[in-house]
This record gives structure tokens, C-alpha cells and sequence, in this order.
């Protein structure tokens, strides 16, 4: 994808980082958010269908409630994003009905995506809403997560729902201009990165995951989004906000921010939701061959190719699979329990009846139930 052709591109997701929205913990700033709804509402007449992830509900709570710090504890965090969340909303749907154009609030949580059929009812939900040009207005469903599932930033969020809805554009509007090669907040010297394909390995480095105050994740969520939004083809720009007329200069092609262009071949939509179910059981630390065969040839991973294992997972569950450094080769739906797969591992597949009593699959994950990468 290139510049010039975003202004063909038909549907967008724009993603409104806390560090922006709050001015760094200053409470919402509503003039900026109506500039944004401005453009938006530019982008929609030009028949682009755009999906809003926000942020700032817990730094709007903690204005509301008078709080200077960002709490620690869960359940304080919680509360302030409960109160701030009703600003937040507020503010968007008051913004858009100048224009009479309908807002809708969808709060989701990991567990709901990683659920296929809660996942498939997000999905027809916002494609109903985008049908009837309502804006959706998606954050994480803070009050119910609980720190092991929660994704935190909203930047992973934003990726997956550019996956959910197939976008071809995913913006992430941040306090920075794009991806510099080095932290600016600490590095005055840092350079702009203008354009680089996503799978280029450099990029994850340059990105620091230190933020803002009140944002969380810094650049590496961003960089780790747009490669989350490559599988299903959409293309990510990081860019300010505080540009003036952003999302309509990007859209018309001019040179702000940074375009990370995806180079990977998309993944089939089962497989992008697959790859999105962060949430894995379990551990297969895989022999060299293994590896090999499943990084060449898109092959089933067999009990063979497994020395060890992690976790209490059951048939069904995702597990992830890593090299012996560590480093993950692959994700997929186990065929076997941990329990039973303790006892096939290393083991040629036609000794599985004889070990278990029965066979599930020859292999331990199936080839359509494997996304590498
Ligand atoms: N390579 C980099 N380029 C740009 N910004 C970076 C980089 N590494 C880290 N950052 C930091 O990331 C911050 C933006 O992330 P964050 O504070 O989480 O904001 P948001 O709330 O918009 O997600 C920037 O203010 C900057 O300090
Ligand atoms: N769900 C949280 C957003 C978390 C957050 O700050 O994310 P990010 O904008 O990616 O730094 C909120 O509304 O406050």
C-alpha cells in the first residue's frame, strides 16, 4: 500500500490514545475530540466507514474523582474508569449529533474476543452498526477484567478489531508525530521514521514501550499492532493528533506520521482469530526439525517433533509453540490435553493408540488449527 492510495481505502479504524485525549492526565480534552469527530465525520461524506477505539476513560475517572496519580489497586483502577467512561461517551455522542450522526458504545473484553461465537456477535454486530453509519465507539471493558487478561493498552485492542472488521487502514493517533528510531521523549536526536514495511525486525527495537503518564505501552504496542492488523491485510499509520486536519491529510495521501506497510501474506479470517486468542494454556518447546518443518512447510505439528511442555491445557485449548531459546514459532488448538500429551510427546504417531488407548488426530496440532509466525 502507498500513500496515494488511502484515499480508495473504504474503512478505517482510528485509534485515540490517553496520552492525546487527556493531554498527558489534564481530563479530557473536548475541543481536540471535536476536531477529530470533524475529520471523521469529513472522512464518512468521502464514504470511508470509520470505527473509533478510545481510551481515556480511566484518566477522565481520575479527573472526575479528583485523583492526581493513576491508582494502583485493580478495583480503584476500575472505578475510575466506570466514572470516566461516561464522559468519554458523552463527549463523542454530544460531538457527533451536531452532525446527527449516531454513536455506539462497545465495550469488550480479551475473553470476549477469544470466545468464537462472542467474536462472530461482535463482528455482525459492528458491520450491522457500520451498515447504518452509526460510528461504534470501542474501549476494553475495564471494570471487568482482572489483570491476567486484561490487554491494558488499547492498542492491541484496536488491532484486533481492525482484524474483526477487516479494515484496510488502521490510524493510531498518539502525542508523537509517528515512530521515531529512538525514544524522542528521551533521545532529542531521534528521527522520524516515514514509511517501513511491517516485518521488518528494526522496527521492535526502536519502539520503547515507556509512555506518557497515563498511557500504557508506549511505541512497542503500537509497532506489535500494526503487525497484529497485517494479518488481515490492513495497512497502520502512527501519527499526532495534535496535527490539525490529520485524518483527512492522511487520507488524501500527504506525508505525516509513520506508514507501516503490511508485507505479510494476510491470514485467512479463522486463522487471524486464532492468532488474536492471546490467551494460551500451555508451552510445546519444540525439537529443531520441528521447527524447521513448520516454518517451511505449513505442516501439522506432530508429537515427535516435541521435547517438552508447559501449563494444565485441555483438548482444544490454544498453546503456543516455542523454539528451545524460548522464542515463539507458532500458536494453535491442541488435539490432546497436557496430561495426554505428556505421554506422546517424542513419540511417533502410531504408537498414540497404544499409549493413550485412543486417537484424537495422528498429529497434536492440525495444520488448520495452526497459525505460524
Ligand atoms: N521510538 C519511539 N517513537 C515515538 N515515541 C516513542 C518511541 N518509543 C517510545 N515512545 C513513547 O511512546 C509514547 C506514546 O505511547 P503512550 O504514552 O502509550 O500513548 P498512547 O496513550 O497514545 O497510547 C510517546 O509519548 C513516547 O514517549
Ligand atoms: N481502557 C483504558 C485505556 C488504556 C490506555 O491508556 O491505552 P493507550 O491509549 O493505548 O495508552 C482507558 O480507557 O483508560
Amino acid at each position: 500500500m502507498q500513500r496515494s492510495e488511502l484515499k480508495n481505502t473504504k474503512r478505517w479504524v482510528v485509534k485515540i490514545g490517553s496520552a492525546l485525549l487527556t493531554n498527558d492526565g489534564q481530563g479530557l480534552n473536548k475541543e481536540a475530540l471535536a476536531h477529530w469527530v470533524e475529520q471523521i465525520v469529513e472522512l464518512k461524506s468521502q464514504g470511508v466507514e470509520v470505527v473509533i477505539v478510545s481510551s481515556g476513560s480511566v484518566a477522565e475517572g481520575m479527573k472526575r474523582l479528583g485523583w492526581s496519580t493513576r491508582p494502583k489497586v485493580l478495583n480503584e483502577l476500575q472505578a475510575a474508569a466506570s466514572v470516566g467512561q461516561m464522559g468519554l461517551i458523552q463527549a463523542y455522542e454530544s460531538k457527533f449529533a451536531k452532525y446527527d450522526i449516531h454513536t455506539a458504545q462497545i465495550l469488550m473484553t480479551h475473553d470476549d474476543l477469544s470466545n468464537r461465537k462472542r467474536y462472530l456477535n461482535v463482528k455482525g454486530t459492528v458491520e450491522t452498526l457500520l451498515e447504518y453509519g452509526v460510528v461504534p465507539i470501542i474501549n476494553e471493558n475495564d471494570t471487568v477484567v482482572t489483570d491476567e487478561i486484561r490487554f491494558g493498552d488499547n492498542d492491541t485492542l484496536a488491532a484486533l478489531t481492525a482484524n474483526l472488521i477487516s479494515a484496510d487502514v488502521l490510524v493510531i493517533l498518539t502525542d508523537q508525530q509517528g515512530l521515531y528510531d529512538d525514544n524522542p521523549r528521551t533521545n532529542p536526536q531521534a528521527q522520524l521514521i516515514s514509511e517501513a514495511q511491517v516485518s521488518r525486525k528494526d522496527i521492535e527495537a526502536m519502539a520503547s514501550p515507556e509512555g506518557g503518564a497515563l498511557g500504557k505501552g508506549g511505541m512497542y504496542t503500537k509497532v506489535m499492532a500494526a503487525k497484529r492488523a497485517a494479518r488481515s491485510g490492513t495497512a497502520t499509520m502512527i501519527a499526532s493528533g495534535r496535527e490539525a486536519g490529520i485524518l483527512t491529510k492522511l487520507y488524501s495521501g500527504q506525508s505525516f506520521g509513520t506508514l507501516l506497510v503490511p508485507d505479510l501474506e494476510p491470514l485467512s479470517a479463522r486463522r487471524q482469530w486464532l492468532a488474536g486468542h492471546l490467551q494460551a494454556k500451555g508451552q510445546l518447546v519444540l525439537d529443531a526439525g520441528a521447527v524447521k518443518v513448520l516454518q517451511a512447510s505449513g505442516k501439522s505439528l506432530l508429537p515427535i517433533g516435541v521435547k517438552t511442555l508447559n501449563g494444565e491445557f485441555q483438548r482444544g485449548e490454544m498453546v503456543v509453540c516455542v523454539d528451545e531459546q524460548g522464542m515463539e514459532i507458532a500458536r494453535g488448538l491442541a488435539n490432546y490435553s497436557a496430561v495426554e500429551s505428556l505421554k506422546i510427546i517424542g513419540k511417533p504417531s502410531n504408537q498414540i493408540e497404544e499409549i493413550l488407548g485412543f486417537v484424537e488426530d495422528e498429529s497434536l496440532i492440525h495444520r488448520d488449527n495452526l497459525v505460524v509466525g
